[in-house]
């Protein structure tokens, strides 16, 4: 077949360093942005860091920076410049002006890169909509996302009322395709309700992209999911079964990798994705422990854990790509966070390490897992399903006014279950 491929978009990427940022975390970031831009299939040409008191309101870079910038992207042949943080419309607008190539920041590349890689109805649904609700806003006065990209005579944009039109067109489009999320969702609801029906513990994989989760979940599974060495190789989520060596029976989830400043309606958009992690039993944390940065992606996991109100959750963290260790762990790691979080050594690529992971995660059910006895009054009899969908009943003795039970479930069902029985 022809490769039709289109010839790769030069890319100069660009980072502000203000005041109380920290200068390695600038550079580690932009670093991860060129990662995405490769991903994206753009060829990075030139990197810069300008350092400012704040961003420049119309401009983003100081002046003397867009005049260099130019300059650049005339000599380099440059179409694209990308900046390491979310512009304002006004300031991507005048920056296309001055530099005459086109101008995206760090959420539209990730927006751009989520496009090409949803594989799932709902995951193109979700992208789009992320799209729309993040282009609505930018689609004001002259030279519109829209139409400025024409370039040469008649690029000064529609007048208002095509504007209108196309804003009117976009609110339509953004609350049809929240109908149809909804839709699907409530597919997946049913699916997920029907994987109650056996009650198995649903174990989810979380970590930051490029860890190893789908590597892992491949590995632990022979399941067939794309894993690759690019940022968000993931971004629908395949649950899959797996056997403890104690024979329990466990479903793993992979999931959508995170990322450091992942803009908040991103997370919102890709929730959905996430449902996987709340409903989970077990988290189970993928770290690239060979990644320089691996403690602060940590981090990065740890609040979007957080924001999801899973963090409380049972948790295993499994140190990825141990194979890769020469020199030590990676320095921003000490030896003590290893030790203090509940964690195993892996490699997924050479498979070592993974019955201990296995033994850790039965240990962790186990442990979570406990049998219980409740007294479930007639009139409250609706609260059997939370038995029903998240334990097993092992005897039931009924009297006039309701049924004793003896349930085996998760501690945290136990819990909930105790806290509505008695409110
Ligand atoms: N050396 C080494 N490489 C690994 C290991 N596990 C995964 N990799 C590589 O790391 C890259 C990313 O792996 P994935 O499994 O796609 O990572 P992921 O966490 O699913 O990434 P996203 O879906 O993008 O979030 C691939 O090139 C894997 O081959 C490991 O144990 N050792
Ligand atoms: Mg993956």
């Amino acid at each position: 077949m022809p490769d039709i491929k289109q010839e790769e978009e030069k890319a100069i990427l660009v980072a502000l360093e203000l005041p109380g940022m920290k200068s390695d975390e600038v550079e580690e970031s932009l670093n991860e942005l060129s990662g995405l831009a490769q991903t994206a299939g753009a060829e990075v040409v030139d990197m810069y860091v300008q350092r400012r008191n704040r961003p420049d309101p119309a401009t983003f870079l100081g002046r003397g920076k867009v005049a260099e910038l130019a300059g650049v992207a005339g000599a380099t042949g440059a179409d694209i410049l990308i900046c390491d943080r979310e512009l304002q419309p006004a300031q991507q607008r005048n920056l296309e002006q001055e530099l005459g190539i086109r101008v995206i920041d760090r959420t539209q590349l990730i927006l751009d890169i989520f496009a090409c890689r949803a594989q799932t109805k709902e995951g193109k649904l979700q992208v789009e909509l992320a799209q729309l609700q993040y282009m609505l806003p930018r689609l004001t006065g002259l030279g519109t996302q829209l139409s400025r990209l024409g370039g040469g005579i008649g690029t000064r944009g529609p007048g208002e009322t095509k504007l209108e039109v196309d804003r009117r067109r976009i609110r339509k489009r953004i609350s049809d395709l929240k109908k149809e999320i909804e839709e699907v969702r409530r597919h997946r609801e049913l699916l997920r309700r029907g994987r109650k029906q056996v009650p198995l513990p649903m174990v989810a994989l979380v970590g930051y992209t490029n860890a190893g989760k789908s590597t892992l979940l491949n590995i632990l599974t022979g399941a067939e999911v794309l894993a690759e060495d690019k940022l968000f190789a993931t971004l629908d989520p395949t649950v899959r079964g797996m056997r403890l060596p104690d024979g329990d029976r466990v479903l793993l989830a992979d999931t959508v990798g995170f990322i450091q400043n992942l803009p908040h309606h991103l997370v919102a958009a890709f929730r959905a994705t996430l449902e996987e992690v709340v409903e989970a039993d077990v988290i189970i944390h993928v770290v690239d422990i060979s990644h320089p940065r691996a403690a602060s992606q940590m981090q990065a996991v740890e609040a979007v854990l957080e924001s999801l109100e899973v963090a409380g959750k049972p948790r295993l963290t499994v140190y990825n790509k141990a194979d890769r260790l020469t020199g030590g762990l990676p320095e921003d790691l000490s030896g003590q966070d290893v030790a203090d979080a509940e964690g195993v050594m892996v490699s997924a690529l050479q498979g070592t390490g993974l019955n201990q992971l296995a033994q850790q995660l039965s240990v962790l059910l186990r442990k979570n897992r406990i049998k219980k006895t409740f007294y479930i009054p007639y009139h409250k009899s609706n609260l059997m399903h939370l038995i029903h969908e998240n334990g097993k009943v092992l005897q039931a003795k009924h009297d006039p006014d309701g049924v004793e039970v003896l349930a085996e479930m998760g501690v945290v069902w136990a819990q909930r279950l105790e806290s509505k029985l008695k409110g």
